[in-house]
Formats: C-alpha cells, structure tokens, sequence
C-alpha cells in the first residue's frame, strides 16, 4: 500500500555494482565483461572459448541494429541458447519463461544491456524474450549462439510484441 512517506526502494546493487538478487528465471545469467581502457580508446573481450563461464561452443554471430525505439516481438527458440551482447546504444531486455516443466515457469526478469557496462547476457531456450531500443539513437547488438541459422526453417516462434500473455511488458 502507497502512504504518504512514499515506497522505500529495497536494494537493487551490491557495493560492487553487481545485482543484489538472482535472476528469476532458471538458466538465465549474465557473463560480466570488461572494458580496457586503451591509448587510443576502449577496448572489450566479447568472448573467448576458454572462459570457463560459457557453456555452448558458439556457431552462428549476428549483427542486429535497432532504430531508435525499436522493438522485437516476442520470441523463444527451441533449440538455440542466445548470447546477446549490445555493442551500442542501450537495449532493454525482457524474459518471460514459457517452459512448462521449468521450477520458474511464468517468471520474469529485465535486463538492461549497454556498452557502459558491458555483459552477455543468457536466453536458455524455451524463455520468451524480446528486445527493446531505449535509447535515442540506433543500437546494436551481437547474438552469438550454438545453432547456424536454418533459413528455410527458423528456430523461431513468436508472440506479438504487444501480447497480453507476458505478465511483463517489452
Ligand atoms: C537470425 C537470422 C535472421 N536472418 C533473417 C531472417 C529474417 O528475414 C531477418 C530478421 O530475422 P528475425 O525476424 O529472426 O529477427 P528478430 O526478430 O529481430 O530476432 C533476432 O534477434 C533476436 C534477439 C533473436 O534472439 C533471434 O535469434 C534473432 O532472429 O533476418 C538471417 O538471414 N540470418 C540469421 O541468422
């Protein structure tokens, strides 16, 4: 219930700047990256196959830059296990899981992604997820996963970016 003293915000972030709570959808997580400062700029490992952290053997990287505002649908794939880096812009990312035998069936979670602080951020197949531009300039990201893309027969299903199904919004 709101009162007049307003509502206390609970903690969000660790000291350290990580989240304070786990995500709540099971398989979900972020592989946190670092940026170097360098004489001539910045410099970021997007990924390397000896991190002991990542879990596929990435066969398929694609480039995807969103207009200002730009919005995804809604879309889960049965096979492939996502691995979304945003390399420009800030890019909101909603997860609604849709696996029926899943713990965390039903649950959501937002992750924000931009080069500020950059990450990997982890959609486990069957968890509907969709993308969202905040910013007000063009975005882009990275998805690097484990499955080729079959064009004659995408790894793709999809909802309605405004569908009531999702307890959360994109
Ligand atoms: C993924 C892909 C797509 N395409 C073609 C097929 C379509 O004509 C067009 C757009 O693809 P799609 O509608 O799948 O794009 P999004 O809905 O933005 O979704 C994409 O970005 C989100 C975050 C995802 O997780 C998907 O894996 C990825 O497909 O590019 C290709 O030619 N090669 C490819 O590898």
């Amino acid at each position: 219930m709101t009162s007049r003293t307003g509502v206390k915000d609970p903690q969000s972030v660790r000291p350290d700047g990580s989240r304070a709570t786990p995500f709540a959808i099971a398989g979900v997580r972020t592989i946190a990256l670092h940026n170097v400062l360098t004489r001539s700029g910045v410099l970021t490992e997007i990924l390397r196959t000896d991190w002991p952290e990542l879990s596929i053997a990435p066969r398929h990287v694609i480039l995807a830059t969103m207009n200002p505002g730009g919005i995804t649908d809604w879309h889960r794939h049965r096979m492939q296990t996502d691995h979304l880096v945003a390399i420009g812009g800030t890019i909101k990312l909603v997860l609604w899981d849709g696996r029926e035998d899943s713990p965390t069936h039903g649950a959501a979670d937002v992750i924000r992604m931009g080069v500020m602080r950059p990450l990997i951020a982890i959609v486990p197949p069957g968890v509907w997820h969709g993308l969202r531009n905040e910013s007000g300039v063009p975005a882009s990201y990275l998805n690097i996963n484990d499955v080729p893309y079959d064009h004659a027969d995408p790894d793709n299903h999809r909802l309605p970016a405004d569908s009531p199904l999702p307890p959360i919004a994109l």
